[in-house]
C-alpha cells in the first residue's frame, strides 16, 4: 500500500472569496505508475468525511484486482481542503498567529476544492486526467474541475451528485450545523470542541444517507413488546460516536458550508451553460432511492452535459450506495470505459440494478 504524500504549495492559494491561504498543504495518495504517454491517470474526488486512501474506503472498485488497479493505472486521490486527513484545515496552524485557525479559517467553496486539485495535478505534471470520478461532494468537485479545465479531463464519472446543491440538501446541512453550534464547546478553541454537536450532526446526516427501507430492514425490532432501548436509537448513537472518533466538528462545519456553496452556474452564464462546457465523455449515475440527491438531479446533469450517458442504480442503502455497490459500479463504469474508447456517447436511460 502506498503511503500518504504531502505537497506544499509555495504560492498563496487564492480562494473564490478573494481570501488567501498561505502555505497550502495537500495530502494525497498515489497508486501505480504513470505510463510514458501519461494517459493512464484515474483521479478520485472523495466525499464529505473520507480521505485520500481510496484503496481503504472504495474497496471493490479500487484495489489490486479491481477495475481501477495499480497495474494498469496511476491512481491519485487528494484529501480536500478543510478536511482533517492531512490537507490544510481549521485545526492547522495559522503561520501569522502561530495558533490553529479554528473559526478564523476562511470559508471556501467546491470550486476552491477543485482548484486545489488542479494545483496538485500541475505539480504532478499530469497533462490529462484519463478518468475523473466522484460521488456526492466528490461528484460536485469532479464536475467543477471538468468545467474549469474541460480539455484536461477526458472521461468523467459523476455519481449521486448535482449541479447546484439543493434547498433540501442545504437544509440538512444547516440542521447539522445547528447541532454543532448548539454545543458551546464548539467555540472553545480546542481540537475536541463541538464533539457532542458533531455526534448529533452525523446522526441527522445518516437519515439522508439511508432510507426508510434500510432502517426497516436492519433496525426493526422483533416482536411487539419493546417500549424503549430500540435498535434504531442505538444505531444513531453508534454512528454519531463513530464519526466523532475520526473527525472534528470544525472540518465538518466548513465542508458542509462548501457543499452548500456548490452551484456550477455561479459567475457563469447559467447552470446549463456551465455543464455544456464539459468536454469529457461522461457517465452520470443516479441512485433510485437517494433521498439527498434525488434522481432528477442526475437526469438534469445527463441532459445538459454533451453526450452524457445516464444510468440508474437501485441500492438498498440509498445515497451511501455509491460507496457500497462496487460490484454494480464496476460493471457499469467498465462498460462505459470500453464504449467511450470506441464510439460516441449517446444519452441513454439505463437501469443497472
Ligand atoms: C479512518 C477511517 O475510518 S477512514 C474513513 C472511512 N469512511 C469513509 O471513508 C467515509 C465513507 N464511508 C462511509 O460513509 C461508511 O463507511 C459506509 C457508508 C461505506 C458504510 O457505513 P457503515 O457505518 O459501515 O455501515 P452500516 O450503516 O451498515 O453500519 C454498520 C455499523 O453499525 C453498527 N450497528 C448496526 N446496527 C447497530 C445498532 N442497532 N446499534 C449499534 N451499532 C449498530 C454495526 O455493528 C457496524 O459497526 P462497525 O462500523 O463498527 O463495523
Ligand atoms: N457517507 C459519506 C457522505 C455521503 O456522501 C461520507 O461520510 O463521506
Amino acid at each position: 500500500m502506498n503511503s500518504e504524500k504531502l505537497h506544499n504549495h509555495k504560492k498563496p492559494f487564492k480562494l473564490e472569496s478573494g481570501k488567501k491561504i498561505n502555505d497550502l498543504q495537500i495530502a494525497y495518495h498515489t497508486f501505480g505508475s504513470l505510463n510514458e504517454k501519461k494517459d493512464n491517470v484515474i483521479w478520485v474526488c472523495h466525499a464529505l468525511t473520507a480521505n485520500s486512501d481510496v484503496f481503504d474506503w472504495w474497496k471493490g472498485l479500487f484495489g489490486d484486482n479491481c477495475l481501477f488497479n495499480p497495474k494498469e493505472h496511476f491512481i491519485v486521490c487528494a484529501n480536500v481542503l478543510g478536511s482533517n486527513y492531512g490537507t490544510t484545515n481549521p485545526l492547522s496552524k495559522n503561520k501569522v498567529t502561530g495558533l490553529p485557525y479554528y473559526l478564523s479559517f476562511p470559508e471556501f467553496t467546491v470550486r476552491d476544492l477543485a482548484a486545489a486539485h488542479q494545483i496538485l495535478a500541475d505539480y504532478l505534471e499530469l497533462p490529462e486526467i484519463s478518468l475523473l470520478i466522484g460521488g456526492s461532494l466528490g461528484g460536485q468537485q469532479a464536475m467543477e474541475w471538468s468545467i474549469l479545465e474541460p480539455h484536461r479531463i477526458k472521461k468523467l464519472v459523476l455519481i449521486a451528485a448535482n449541479a447546484q446543491h439543493s434547498a433540501w440538501g442545504i437544509a440538512f446541512n444547516e440542521s447539522q450545523r445547528l447541532a454543532i453550534t448548539s454545543d458551546r464547546t464548539f467555540y472553545s478553541q480546542s481540537p475536541s470542541g463541538g464533539k457532542k454537536g458533531l455526534k448529533v450532526a452525523r446522526s441527522i446526516a445518516l437519515l439522508s444517507y439511508r432510507t426508510y427501507g434500510t432502517y426497516g430492514a436492519t433496525q426493526l425490532e422483533v416482536g411487539n413488546e419493546k417500549v424503549k432501548d430500540f435498535k434504531a436509537s442505538s444505531y444513531q448513537n453508534y454512528q454519531g460516536e463513530k464519526l466523532v472518533n475520526r473527525f472534528n466538528a470544525y472540518s465538518y462545519w466548513y465542508l458542509t458550508k462548501a457543499m452548500d456553496s456548490h452551484n456550477v452556474g455561479r459567475k457563469r452564464a447559467s447552470i446549463g451553460d456551465a455543464l455544456r462546457q464539459i468536454k469529457a465523455k461522461t457517465l452520470v449515475i443516479g441512485i433510485v432511492n437517494d433521498v439527498l440527491f434525488p434522481l432528477e438531479e442526475q437526469q438534469f446533469l445527463a441532459k445538459n452535459i454533451p453526450g452524457a450517458r445516464f444510468a440508474e442504480l437501485n441500492s438498498f442503502y440509498g445515497h451511501d450506495g455509491f460507496l457500497i455497490e462496487t460490484e454494480i459500479l464496476t460493471k457499469e463504469i467498465g462498460t462505459f470505459i470500453n464504449n467511450a474508447e470506441t464510439e460516441n456517447q449517446v444519452i441513454s436511460l439505463h437501469k443497472i440494478a
